[in-house]
């Protein structure tokens, strides 16, 4: 340990799942310091985020809807570390969230999911302008990584493979941001995937999933009682090689968000992807 200053984190979308558990984190780092906690649900302004998320004791942090006056709060302390917002809110708001944060020179620690390659590609452009870090991370998990390496490595040896990643209900954006940047992977491969072996008809539309510009289909399930989980499946005569990972607690997730809290002070640009920064 170091006698710095602890970082300033806020939390946006601390009410929500993901949000408590960063809420709970970061209060138990001690070189980490909640200053601020993000929310818009009416329900829970003006509560302590550290007894919304579970602790017995109150953090003395309010949850409020109000982000820009707390980036200006926490962007207006010179002392110490920069200030870092982790961001667990909705694909609706998430790209306005990152760039109000990059201008007052918070760097954004991206969880929520549903942004697009244009969307991505144009906050790349704004953080390189800012020369401010950004992280984008679809999955925080280690098992995540190694499934998605352990793709990589099979991708060598397989030219057919299809996606199934699977979610509570409660989650708003298909396919998930897990799925698409493990498509995205293994289109950086560069080899074409599932070459057509017959001339396929859906005669229900939507039958073989979505189809991502890497060729790979994604199906995607919704139901309660699933948490988070993913299926990478490869096919070749006579064999099927299955990846599999599945959450069982969002805890584990945690190890990620504050690795990448910590990290992102030394970034200057934006990085996609926890597997750039392990
Ligand atoms: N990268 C990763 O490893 C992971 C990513 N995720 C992603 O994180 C995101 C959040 O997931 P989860 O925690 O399950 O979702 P929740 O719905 O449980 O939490 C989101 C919270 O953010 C609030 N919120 C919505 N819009 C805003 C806004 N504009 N400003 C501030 N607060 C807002 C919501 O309020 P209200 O309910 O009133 O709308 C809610 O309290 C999703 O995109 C999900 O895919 C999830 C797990 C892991
Ligand atoms: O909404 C979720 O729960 C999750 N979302 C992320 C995604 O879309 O990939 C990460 C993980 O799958 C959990």
């Amino acid at each position: 340990m170091t006698n710095q200053a602890p970082i300033p984190v806020i939390v946006n979308g601390a009410a929500g799942k993901m949000g408590r558990e960063v809420v709970k984190a970061v209060a138990q780092a001690s070189d980490l310091n909640l200053v601020g906690a993000i929310d818009s649900s009416p329900e829970h302004q003006g509560k302590d985020a550290g007894e919304l998320a579970g602790l017995s004791e109150p953090l003395e942090v309010p949850i409020t809807n109000q982000l820009e006056p707390m980036l200006g709060y926490v962007a207006g302390d010179r002392q110490g570390p920069p200030g870092v917002i982790v961001d667990f809110t909705h694909p609706d708001s998430v790209y306005d969230n990152i760039r109000s944060a990059i201008a007052y020179g918070i760097r954004p620690v991206v969880g929520t999911t549903g942004l697009s390659a244009a969307q991505i590609e144009d906050l790349a452009d704004f953080a390189e302008k800012a020369s401010t870090g950004c992280l984008i991370i679809p999955n925080f998990s280690i098992g995540m990584v190694l499934l998605q390496q352990a793709a990589i490595a099979a991708s060598q040896y397989f030219d057919h493979v299809e996606i199934i990643e699977l979610h509570h209900n409660q989650k708003a954006d298909a396919p998930s941001g897990t799925a698409i940047k493990t498509a995205q992977l293994l289109g950086e491969l560069g080899k074409t995937f599932n070459p057509a072996v017959v001339e396929e008809t859906e005669k229900l539309a939507g039958a073989r999933g979505s189809l991502a510009d890497e060729g790979i289909r994604i199906h995607s399930v919704r139901l309660p009682g699933l948490i988070a989980h993913q299926e990478v499946i490869f096919g070749a005569p006579g064999q099927i090689y299955t990846l599999r990972h599945d959450t069982s607690d969002r805890a584990c997730y945690m190890p990620g968000v504050l690795l990448a809290i910590r990290k992102i002070l030394q970034l200057k640009s934006l990085v996609y992807g926890l597997e750039k920064i392990i």
